[in-house]
């Protein structure tokens, strides 16, 4: 039916009928401004949903750092157990203390704030104490991208490479990992059954070989596969610091070796459960090797939550992440803001 009015329409010729001419034009037209109209309306619904995707997600984030700052908020609510519109300085600063941010970084924060504070004031004088931003541009990584994980033994360096390998995979992205600590034998095992549950490969060689070689060969390896992502793992302590230097400062060399520019980042992991006393282990690290950022594990296990204010502060370096558990699953993208938010949801009332 709509064919043959088609077809008639084709028949008639400019000549015979301008008039009707026009209106065909006039119903494309109309037609056209629909469909871009329409397209339009799709795009405002993709935004909207983008949007609520973020608020969900950051819903969500802030939901997974309540959970994981649960000791934190203990303490925190043993001196303002009840939300309020403004609290006084000393409270403040005493809950402050209590979620073991260091005095200094707390007098820093506080300098100049009125007697009673405002939830808009003093969020935006702990959201300012995270003002070291990455210096990688996270939108247009090279390929491979290369992190080298350094911290002491203990800290949960391999159990933060299984994560971050299945985070990676989990945005179908492709990853390799790379042994790198082969002064324990332990260490190469923990981290090959990590590589196994996720299916991930792994670079490795036996207790004791050089650890640079191990960078080198896994770094080539994603080369010559075409890989996304390559994590390098180190040893925490070696007989000597003076070995230790000079083992991270060899393996950086060769990573830039094998390819130009590699690592791109060096993380530094930290034990959250030691609270500030890990600021002086973490300082020597960036002392060894320029570190890029950090990543905070076992803030699930801990009342010194706090403590990140610090950690960020006094080193001068980004948080990228926090450890929240002991699963593959149990790391989440730290955010200054939803960090700050989830703890004043504790101890404020929403602002008007
Ligand atoms: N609760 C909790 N435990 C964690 C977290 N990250 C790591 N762990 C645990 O901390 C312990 C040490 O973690 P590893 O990953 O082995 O630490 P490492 O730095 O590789 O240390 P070495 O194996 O000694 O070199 C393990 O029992 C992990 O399960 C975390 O975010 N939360």
């Amino acid at each position: 039916m709509f064919s043959f009015f088609k077809k008639k329409k084709e028949e008639k010729t400019q000549e015979e009928l301008p008039l009707e001419k026009e209106l065909i034009q006039e119903e494309i037209k109309q037609e056209q401004e629909i469909s871009l109209d329409e397209v339009e309306t799709a795009q405002v619904d993709k935004e909207e949903q983008k949007e609520q995707l973020s608020n969900e997600e950051s819903q969500e984030h802030k939901g997974f750092f309540s959970k994981a700052l649960e000791k934190t908020f203990a303490n925190i609510k043993s001196v303002v157990p009840h939300r309020k519109e403004k609290i006084s300085f000393d409270d403040i600063e005493e809950l402050l203390i209590e979620a073991d941010v260091e005095y200094e970084i707390i007098e820093k924060a506080m300098d100049g704030l009125p007697e009673m504070i405002t939830r808009k004031q003093l969020r935006h004088r702990l959201v300012m104490l995270f003002e070291h931003a990455p210096n990688v541009d996270l939108s247009n990584l090279p390929k491979p991208f290369v992190r080298l994980i350094i911290g002491v033994n203990g800290a949960g360096k391999t159990t933060t490479i299984a994560k971050l390998a299945n985070k990676a995979k989990k945005e179908n992205k492709s990853v390799i990992l790379g042994a790198g600590d082969t002064f324990r034998a332990a260490a190469i095992e923990q981290l090959s059954s990590w590589a196994q549950k996720i299916d991930v490969p792994i670079i490795k060689t036996k207790q004791g070989h050089d650890p640079s070689a191990v960078a080198y060969d896994t770094i080539s390896s994603a080369v010559a596969k075409d890989i996304d992502n390559v994590i390098i793992d180190t040893a925490g302590r070696l007989q000597t610091q003076t070995n230790l230097n000079n083992e991270l400062k060899k393996i950086v060399k060769v990573c830039n070796k094998a390819q130009e520019g590699a690592p791109h980042q060096k993380l530094l992991i930290i034990d959250g459960t030691q609270g500030n006393s890990a600021i002086s282990q973490a300082r020597a690290f960036n002392e060894m090797v320029q570190v890029d950022g950090i990543i905070v594990t076992k803030l699930d296990g801990t009342a010194k939550g706090g403590a990140l204010f610090s950690i960020s502060n006094q080193l001068e370096l980004p948080i990228f992440y926090v450890g929240i558990g002991e699963k593959q699953d149990d790391l989440i993208e730290f955010s200054p803001d939803e960090f700050v938010d989830s703890l004043l949801d504790e101890i404020y009332t929403q602002e008007q």
